[in-house]
Formats: structure tokens, C-alpha cells, sequence
């Protein structure tokens, strides 16, 4: 049971258009910019993963192309139309942060009427079995946990076979049974040729589910690519050992060109030519120094070391 992308094309619709086209944005809230000339583009059928801190701009991003916001600059077109477009309302899905249900309906009572706006929705009883919500369904609303509310707004987003869903935060808080239950929802339905926007703070879930990583930052893009792309084919030497060692020291013992970096404390970093004689050189110079070192790994450079080096490390 997985969604289909409906396959209701008009005309004026560019079957090449992209699933989302953001030009120059433009969006101020008071004194607040809050996104300042971003541009960005998320290809059909693709998962396009929008990362970024606290303040970034995602969210104001996400509900200007859902239609929500209107922007102070900039060109917006989802499925190539303008998003105010009543036309889109049948082929775009939002999942909704919170509320948008009446309290006292029941869970699975709201997702068949959701269906009912549809002309081909899916089973409701069988997405909310998927999403781990049958023992819920006669629950009302309002006693359903955060978590719950969250999978039933995602259910919501996805009954009426969209062929674009936006999905803000979609596992947010949730337990791991939870989220990987929403991931499998993700994969299912890029498989099925959906097109997907998320945004999301778990740097796992971009790199897990993303066609695309686009990352922003005071409201503008600093970078964008696949996770490949963007983490590179660079490798790097990690290890533990106390905190303070002399980096100046173990760097004149490496070849030229290697970096060196201590974040947090205890926790070494090098960079460079990592090839099999560095391993030996870091161990021996650790061993004439009297230092022991723990979990020494040669890894590839993760999303969310790009992530920090792109947008720095401390909290806004
Ligand atoms: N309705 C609003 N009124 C005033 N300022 C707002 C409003 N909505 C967002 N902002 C401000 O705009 C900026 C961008 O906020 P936005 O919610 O788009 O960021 P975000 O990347 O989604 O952040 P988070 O990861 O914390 O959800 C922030 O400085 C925020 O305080």
C-alpha cells in the first residue's frame, strides 16, 4: 500500500517544471529578515531535505510555497503555478505542525473525511496502521500523544495521493519505533515517484532519506547537493584521548598538509592525506607521548560536520 502519484497534469502545468522553484525570496517579518534572497529549486520526484539552525528561515520557506505566507520579494511556483493556486490544493499535501483537526473527532474519523476531499485517496485504515495508529483510531484528538497527533497530521498530508508533499519537522519528538515508521512513509513514497520537501534538525534523516540537501542559513542557501556531494569523498582520522594534546607537536609529525582539530574536548580530528601510514604515525607519536587513545576510526566526513562548518557551532 503505497501511494501513487497522481498523475493529473493540466495544461499550463510544465510537465519539466520542478516540484518547488524559489527565486531571490524575500520574506520580513517587522524588523526581522527572515529570508533574504533565497533561492532554490527541488526536482519531481525526488526527496529534497531543507536543513538549517534555529532562525534559519525553514519554516517561513516551507509555508510561503505551501501557500500560507505571502512573500515580500521573490518568485515562488510549486508544480510550476503560482501557490495561492486553488488548483494545487488537490496535489500538494501539508502536514500541518499542530492543530487544523477539532479536538473531539476521532483519529480515524477525521482521516476519512480527509479522504472524502479526494477523488482517489488511500485506505485510511490501512495508513494508520501503517503509521502504528490503529489502536487509535476511535481516540479523540486531543488525548492522543504529541507524537500520535504528529504521524496522524503526516497520515492527513498523504491519504489524498498527493504529488507534492511538504513535510515541516515531520519527526520532531517522535520515539525511534515512530520515526522510522515516518521514514518508511518517506521512502514509500518516493518510490512511488512522489515529490517530497522536508525540513529537518536529525542530520541521520537528511543523509537517510534526501535526494537533495539544501542548507540555509540567515535565510539564504549556503550550500546544496546530494549527501555524497556535500560530505565528499575526503576521509578523516578521528580519535579519543585526554583532553589538551600539543596539535602543533602531532601535526609537525604529519605529512604536510594535514589539519588537526580538537572540538569538543578529548575528541581529535585530522584531515588531510589520510592515508594507511597515518594511522601508524598518529599511534606512535600518541605512544612516545605517553597518551592513549580510544576509538580510532578512519571515517568519511558526515552531513553534520558540514552542517557545523557551514553554520558555525554555537546555539541561536
Ligand atoms: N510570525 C512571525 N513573526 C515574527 N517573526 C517571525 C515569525 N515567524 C518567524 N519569525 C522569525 O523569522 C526568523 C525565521 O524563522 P523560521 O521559523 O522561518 O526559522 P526556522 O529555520 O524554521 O527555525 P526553527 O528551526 O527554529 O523552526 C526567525 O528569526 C523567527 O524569529
Amino acid at each position: 500500500m503505497m501511494p501513487d502519484a497522481a498523475n493529473t497534469r493540466s495544461a499550463g502545468d510544465a510537465a519539466s517544471a520542478p516540484a518547488v522553484e524559489v527565486r531571490d525570496l524575500v520574506k520580513r517579518y517587522g524588523r526581522t529578515t527572515a529570508i533574504d534572497g533565497l533561492t532554490l529549486s527541488c526536482a519531481r520526484g525526488e526527496v529534497t531535505a531543507i536543513l538549517g539552525p534555529n532562525g534559519a528561515g525553514k519554516t517561513s520557506t516551507i509555508e510561503i510555497c505551501e501557500g500560507f505566507r505571502r512573500p515580500d520579494g521573490g518568485s515562488v511556483r510549486v508544480l510550476g503555478r503560482d501557490p495561492s493556486d486553488s488548483a494545487l490544493k488537490a496535489r500538494v499535501g501539508v502536514m500541518l505542525q499542530s492543530g487544523g483537526v477539532p479536538p473531539a473527532m476521532r483519529a480515524g474519523e477525521w482521516l476519512r473525511l480527509m479522504a472524502r476531499f479526494h477523488a482517489h485517496p488511500l485506505d485510511p485504515a490501512a495508513l494508520l496502521d501503517r503509521l502504528g495508529l490503529s489502536e487509535h483510531a476511535r481516540t479523540p484528538y486531543r488525548r492522543l500523544s504529541g507524537g500520535q497527533q504528529q504521524r496522524l497530521s503526516l497520515a492527513g498530508a498523504i491519504v489524498g495521493r498527493p504529488e507534492l508533499v511538504f513535510l515541516d519537522e515531520p519527526t520532531a519528538g517522535l520515539d525511534p519505533q515512530a520515526r522510522y515508521a515516518c521514514w518508511d512513509v518517506v521512502t514509500g513514497l518516493r518510490e512511488a515517484g512522489v515529490s517530497v520537501v522536508l525540513t529537518t534538525h536529525y542530520m541521520d534523516e537528511a543523509e537517510k532519506l534526501a535526494d537533495q540537501v539544501i542548507i540555509i542559513d540567515h535565510g539564504r542557501v549556503v550550500a546544496t547537493g546530494t549527501p555524497a556531494t556535500l560530505t565528499g569523498a575526503e576521509r578523516q582520522l578521528r580519535f579519543r584521548a585526554r583532553p589538551g594534546l600539543n596539535l602543533d607537536e602531532l601535526l609537525s609529525a604529519l605529512p604536510q598538509g594535514s589539519a588537526a582539530k580538537e572540538s569538543p574536548a578529548g575528541h581529535y580530528i585530522i584531515e588531510g592525506q589520510v592515508a594507511p601510514g597515518l594511522l601508524a604515525t598518529v599511534t606512535a607519536w600518541c605512544a612516545s607521548e605517553g597518551v592513549t587513545t580510544e576509538d580510532l576510526s578512519i571515517e568519511r566526513r558526515t552531513l553534520e560536520d558540514v552542517f557545523l562548518e557551514l553554520t558555525g557551532r554555537e546555539l541561536r
